[in-house]
């Protein structure tokens, strides 16, 4: 028995607008099936997805796509979306090398408008198109999706602020769960809380309209002198609408799961002149008990029991680079009370929520807001603080002018801890830390340590956070090599690499940052076993290099970097670049293996290293190769 009927019946988005709300009914719980049967196998965004079954099929029944416009925002709750777009048979290869992406991609789908998977750019985007749209005399609609965590970030503000000004017809549909990641923190998260409390202020102004439409003749005259009014009611009742107050046409707060609702408010705002906010509350997981009760574990998720939620139990094995930086800050911080601990709405992925559980006064989550935690944090050092800002490597992206500008030209005492450094698999190239190297390397005044494995990465935070200049650790997703850790702290001498193997005799020397030290080790023991004898140097830090190691290195044939970076401005760059002022670069030749100039699309781990030519195997081939 075909357990989906009405979604395998749906060959075209527009087949969606011949179902009756009840079938629309029927078809979000097939919908839901599908999804929860998708990501029980295979992992993602579950929860988000959950949360936007009923949002999606009013969209559809209501809007014409590709011709209207759809952007969401990180677009992690698009599942639905991009099941009803032509992809429910492929939806199984989800965030699988060569699959469907687990964000909307413009080189996926027409129906996917814009690329998305870092936060608040969707309003911005949407008006662009929307200023188009007008330029070119066209008539379509523009609807941004965005969740009450992607509107605490600063773009988002930016877009609504102009998006008011312009008083362009576009869409914003702000889907408030009341969670980010984690529970959504901050003064707007408050804000929409006290709408949502406001039930009787929408009666009241329902209730009235009514009435005064009711009223033969006047009816109409005083349903407009109530506008005034119920301005003033709102004003007394629900603190002035933000919205409304910078241009926007308000409608909500509304049930975010009944699709009739949905359909006659998305009706009602392609009737409205000028930006609309169409505020709809929903719940995160909805219809998927176990995500319903926690959103947070089932924000993004592995493999689970479909019916009981549950995930395979981790049999022992290596600690995660989070769990040991997050362990690690708090000892220091227990030794060191100018320590103060930020995130921007990552406190689970990076750690920091331990932190928060110890030092409540010292940790702070910004919202979905890397710009603002990296100058909170240079105000906190201008004022003695030593401030640890925890940030994916992807995410501080957003960040480069608040470190270069507010940071290093300061020379301010601010730790960076970029986590998810390298390529992180599934989510593919919007969030492989693929490039923090290269934008690290060029701050005058940082200080930028890689570690080459869990234990070096506590060492490395604990001398990072004993320096009074900006520095950063970057360290990868996942689980570290299981090495020996011990309790105590021992300082890494600055701009000092560490030797592992090494004679003058040797033909090859691997220069490497990172867990590629380990695998470059490998390297190494396969060359040797071919009669091609290398030495391997732990390089520890991009900034400031340790030239004295790289000169005696150069008396070898090859000198071989190897980094999980772009290759364009990372670590090779670097000895490159020293070589060449150095008038050392016609004496020994350069091989720079790293991530290749391009986007680097998903795939386990294991597959991507092998995709950009860093697996053992590969960087012994290309060791040969180079010296032929
Ligand atoms: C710039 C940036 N920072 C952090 C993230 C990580 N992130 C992904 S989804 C998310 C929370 C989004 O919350 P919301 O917009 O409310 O969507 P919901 O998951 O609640 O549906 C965060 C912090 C990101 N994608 N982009
Ligand atoms: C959509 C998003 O940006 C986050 O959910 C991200 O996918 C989390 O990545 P990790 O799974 O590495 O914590
Ligand atoms: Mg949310």
């Amino acid at each position: 028995m075909n357990a989906y009927p009405l979604l395998d019946k749906i060959n075209n988005p527009e087949d969606i607008k011949k179902y009756s709300l009840s079938e629309l009914e029927e078809l979000a719980r097939e919908l839901r099936s599908f999804i929860i049967d998708t990501v029980a196998a295979n992992g993602g965004h579950l929860a988000p997805s959950l949360g936007t079954v009923e949002l999606t099929l009013a969209l559809y029944s209501v809007f014409r796509f590709p011709q209207d416009k759809l952007v969401w925002d990180v677009g992690h709750q698009a599942y639905s979306h991009k099941i009803l777009t032509g992809r429910r048979e492929r939806f199984h290869t989800l965030r699988q090398l060569g699959g469907i992406t687990g964000f909307p991609n413009r080189f996926e789908s027409k129906y996917d408008a814009f690329g998305v998977g870092h936060a608040s750019t969707s309003i911005s985007a949407a008006l662009g198109m929307a200023v188009s749209r007008d330029l070119c005399g066209r008539n379509n609609e523009v609807i941004a999706v965005i969740g009450d965590g992607a509107l605490t970030g600063g773009e988002s503000f930016e877009a609504l602020n102009q998006a008011g000004d312009l008083g362009k017809k576009l869409i914003v549909i702000l889907n408030d769960n009341e969670m980010s990641i984690d529970k959504n923190v901050g003064g707007m998260s408050e804000y929409l809380s006290r709408i949502r409390m406001a039930p009787q202020y929408n009666k009241a102004k329902k209730d009235v309209g009514n009435l005064l439409m009711s009223i033969p003749h006047i009816g109409d005259k005083a349903y407009r002198t109530a506008q005034i009014v119920k301005d003033s009611v709102r004003s007394a009742l629900v603190p002035g609408s933000v919205f409304e107050e910078i241009g926007f046409h308000y409608i909500g707060p509304i049930d975010g799961h009944d699709i009739s609702l949905l359909q006659e408010m998305f009706c009602r705002a392609k009737e409205l002149e000028g930006p609309v906010l169409i505020h709809i509350h929903t719940k995160k997981g909805k219809g998927f008990l176990p995500a319903e009760k926690n959103p947070n574990k089932f924000h993004g998720i592995g493999v689970f029991d479909r019916h009981t939620g549950e995930c395979p139990k981790k049999q022992g094995g290596a600690p995660s680079y989070t769990s040991v930086f997050s362990k690690a800050l708090i000892e220091l911080a227990d030794k060191n009370t100018d320590i103060t601990a930020i995130t921007a709405a990552m406190p689970s992925g990076t750690g920091l929520k331990a932190f928060g559980e110890v030092y409540p006064a010292r940790f702070f989550d910004v919202g979905i807001a890397e710009e603002h935690a990296v100058t909170l944090a240079a105000g906190m050092a201008a004022d003695g603080r030593h401030p640890v800002v925890a940030l994916y490597s992807t995410f501080a992206q957003r960040a480069y002018d608040q470190l270069m500008h507010d940071v290093c030209l300061q020379n301010l005492p601010v730790t960076l801890c970029l986590d998810r450094a390298g390529l992180v698999g599934a989510d593919g190239p919007t969030h492989h830390g693929a490039f923090d190297l290269s934008y690290l390397r060029h701050m005058p005044n940082m200080t930028i340590f890689v570690p080459k494995d869990e234990a070096e990465l506590r060492d490395m935070l604990a001398t990072a956070v004993s320096m009074d200049s900006p520095t950063a650790v970057r360290y990868p997703r996942g689980a570290g090599f299981g090495v020996p850790m011990r309790e105590e702290f021992s300082e890494v001498p600055v701009g000092k690499a560490e030797i592992l193997k090494a004679s003058d005799e040797d033909t090859v020397a691997f220069l490497a940052v990172g867990p590629m030290v380990h695998r470059a080790e490998q390297a190494a023991a396969i060359l040797t076993d071919e009669g091609i004898s290398a030495s391997v140097v732990n390089m520890r830090f991009v900034k400031p290099l340790d030239t004295g190691v790289i000169e005696q290195m150069a008396s070898r044939c090859l000198l071989v970097t190897v980094e999980e970076n772009s290759l364009v401005g990372g670590f090779g760059s670097g000895v490159a670049e020293y070589l060449m002022d150095k008038g050392l670069s016609d004496k020994v030749k350069l091989l720079r293996l790293g991530i290749p100039d391009k986007f680097i699309e998903q795939g386990t781990p294991n597959e991507l290293l092998e995709l950009c030519g860093l697996t053992p195997e590969q960087m012994a081939a290309a060791v040969k190769e180079r010296l032929k």
